[in-house]
């Protein structure tokens, strides 16, 4: 049965009283499932629906699927609880196709395996299908991870992970929901990189929208072929820039998949809100281009006006049969191109460069809290990155954007306190003219400097950022150098996966003898040294995207805005505890995540609306309960 949208910006339709009065109820109500007239897959005439539904309503029969997540769809959910149509499309009566029997068992949406009740194996034709056992959800939960726990190689976790997705993707959520900290390694990072590495030979069935140059002319039609229509965020990927990979040309789509995973288990959004898409141009790794399992185009990389046009025209497919308010986050481009579409497409689009902003934000946050332990305000730290790319200016740039807020001083001043070294050394005024546009703001006035640790002996920052994606770089000199003038060197190595972090957890603390204050892009378990236990926060952008990408469409934001990020990271680092603190800990733990992103949401959107950049209107009163309420829950639904 179809169901009715609670949410503000359908207050103008005839239905408003409905959903108000459908949306008071607390608890979940039942799904209705309905049957074609074969009593198996069939199609409903919606409008005819809808009568027989409004009758039920009005006779105090609430058969709507409705719940206040709803208010994140922005649009009318279908029979199985997911959305099938805008709010248009509510006046014009249209058909929708339903499962049931063997077909249901087999659609990932809706399949609950073995907790379907004995009354749904009735109804919906399940009988003999299933054996007698009922389980319940919690029950799935804990075989499943019994099994994953049995596997030792990270990769067969994530593909026993994903085949969960495939088959059920509501326990898939639930799962990862209960053992975000244990599963978040699985499907994210590190493993994620492997993952992708070896595409080629583990794909079953693909997952996300692949566009390649051969749909040239044709992208609008290849959305399309997407089946689900409602979409509010896509993550995409060129795959030229892989975590710390490198090239990983088509094979890169595991890691919009797994951003999306997040999107859902970690900011509450819809799973059919979610589009993963890769943009294929080729690759110019020639491991891949000489692997037979390999899944791309077999071609080197277009470059230039042919790989312009063809995300260009993507950009507008994507606007054209989205609207305006669906989220694009770019991920995992080359610095070369990340810096140029994010300015391209930011005055035109809802665009947000995950490795630019979103890792900006969390480490912004992390060095708020930071404070906490070290003392004094960001304006009386100095900071020296190694890498210049699109995380490590990035990062600057928002610290000094930070610092200016605080202080009142110019930007161009505030920069001045941040120092960052690339491959070729310290970065100064007088490598001006060789340096890409993005590292010029980070050239000051110094000598020449060629390495590492001779630029923390000169600069002695008191914070120092890795983020070159190349592992082990912070050597045992580095970290001792730290440690020489800082009481409590802040010491972030960011680059992922695990095999590029620029040390260890355990070096951070060996080397600084238990005094550095540490946190890194790929998780690291507890270290103990001289009988003291460190839990290493995870200084990764996963803290921040969901909640960031959520309180955008709750707000209805139209653009994003580097306000938006302050907020997302001042709200990230108030919910960091001294009890955290003491661990050595500047991170909240991601057991919390649903809490966390829900605060960053509602701050986020709170500056898109002081912004009036939010089109989503009246604003909530309160934006963190509203945000908490438009999450999705991976609970099971019971089918009528
Ligand atoms: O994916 C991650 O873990 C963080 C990230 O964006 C990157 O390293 O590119
Ligand atoms: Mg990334």
């Amino acid at each position: 049965m179809i169901s009715l949208n609670s949410n503000s910006f359908l207050s103008n339709s005839g239905f408003s009283g409905i959903s108000r009065s459908v949306s008071q109820r607390k608890v979940l109500p039942p799904v209705v499932l309905a049957l074609g007239s074969n009593g198996r897959a069939g199609e409903l005439n919606v409008s005819a629906v809808m009568e027989s539904t409004l009758k039920e309503l009005r006779d105090g029969n609430t058969v709507l699927e409705v719940d206040s997540k709803s208010a994140v769809s922005g649009g009318v959910r279908d029979v199985h609880g997911e959305d099938a149509a805008t709010e248009d499309q509510i006046v014009t009566p249209w058909t929708i196709s339903v499962a049931s029997g063997y077909s249901l068992l087999r659609n990932p949406h809706h399949n609950k395996g073995l907790a379907f009740t004995e009354k749904e194996r009735d109804h919906h034709y399940l009988r003999g299908l299933l054996p007698p056992s009922v389980v319940s959800q919690d029950l799935q939960v804990k075989k499943l991870m019994a099994n994953i726990r049995q596997y030792t190689v990270p990769l067969q976790k994530y593909m026993a992970m994903m085949d969960l997705q495939e088959r059920n993707e509501k326990l898939f959520y639930k799962l990862l929901m209960d053992n975000v900290e244990e599963l978040l390694p699985v499907v994210y990072t590190p493993t994620v990189g492997e993952a992708c590495q070896k595409y080629g030979s583990i794909l079953r069935r693909p997952q996300g929208l692949f566009i390649s140059l051969n749909e040239k002319g044709k992208i609008l039609e290849v959305l399309k072929n997407w089946p689900e229509k409602n979409i509010q965020v896509i993550v995409v990927t060129d795959g030229e820039r892989i975590l710390g990979l490198g090239d990983l040309g088509c094979q890169g789509m595991g890691i919009p998949v797994g951003k999306l995973s997040l999107y859902t288990a970690l900011g509450g959004v819809r799973p059919s809100a979610c589009l993963p898409v890769t943009i294929d141009v080729g690759t110019n790794n020639q491991k891949l281009l000489d692997d037979e399992f390999y899944i791309g185009l077999r071609q080197k990389r277009a470059t230039g006006q042919e790989y312009a046009e063809l995300i260009h025209e993507f950009m507008c497919a994507v606007k054209q049969n989205y609207g305006e308010k669906v989220l694009v986050q770019f991920e995992d481009f080359a610095n070369h191109n990340a810096f140029d579409l994010l300015a391209r497409y930011g005055t035109t689009h809802l665009v947000f460069n995950d490795d630019i902003q979103g890792t900006a934000s969390v480490v912004l946050a992390g060095l708020i809290s930071a404070l906490n332990l070290v003392g004094g305000t960001l304006a009386e730290h100095t900071f020296l990155f190694l890498g210049a790319g699109e995380a490590g200016t990035g990062i600057a740039e928002l610290i000094a954007l930070e610092m200016s807020k605080q202080t009142q001083a110019p930007l161009e001043e505030t920069r001045k306190k941040i120092w960052l070294v690339d491959s070729k050394g310290l970065i100064v005024s007088s490598r001006m003219d060789s340096l890409q546009h993005f590292k010029k703001p980070w050239a000051h006035e110094h000598e020449p400097i060629k390495n590492l640790v001779d630029a923390v002996k000169a600069i002695k920052p008191t914070v120092l950022i890795g983020s070159s994606g190349v592992g082990r770089t912070f050597t045992k000199e580095v970290v001792e150098a730290m440690a020489s003038f800082n009481e409590k060197p802040i010491i972030l190595a960011l680059s992922n996966p695990t095999s590029q972090s620029e040390c260890t957890a355990e070096e951070a603390y060996t080397w600084s003898e238990g005094r550095a204050i540490f946190a890194s892009g790929s998780p690291f378990d507890p270290v103990e040294y001289n009988g003291k236990v460190f839990v290493p926060g995870q200084s990764n952008n996963a803290y921040i995207f969901p909640g960031f990408g959520l309180g955008l469409i709750i707000s209805g934001a139209i653009r994003v805005h580097d306000d938006m990020l302050l907020a997302a990271s001042e709200a990230l680092a108030k919910q960091a505890t001294q009890e955290n603190f003491d661990k050595g800990m500047i991170y909240p733990p991601f057991s919390n995540i649903r809490k966390i992103s829900a605060h960053i949401a509602a701050n986020v959107a709170a500056k898109a609306y002081e912004l009036g950049l939010a089109t989503r209107l009246p604003q909530p009163e309160n934006l963190v309960e509203y945000a908490e309420n438009c999450m999705y829950s991976p609970v099971y639904r019971s089918f009528r």
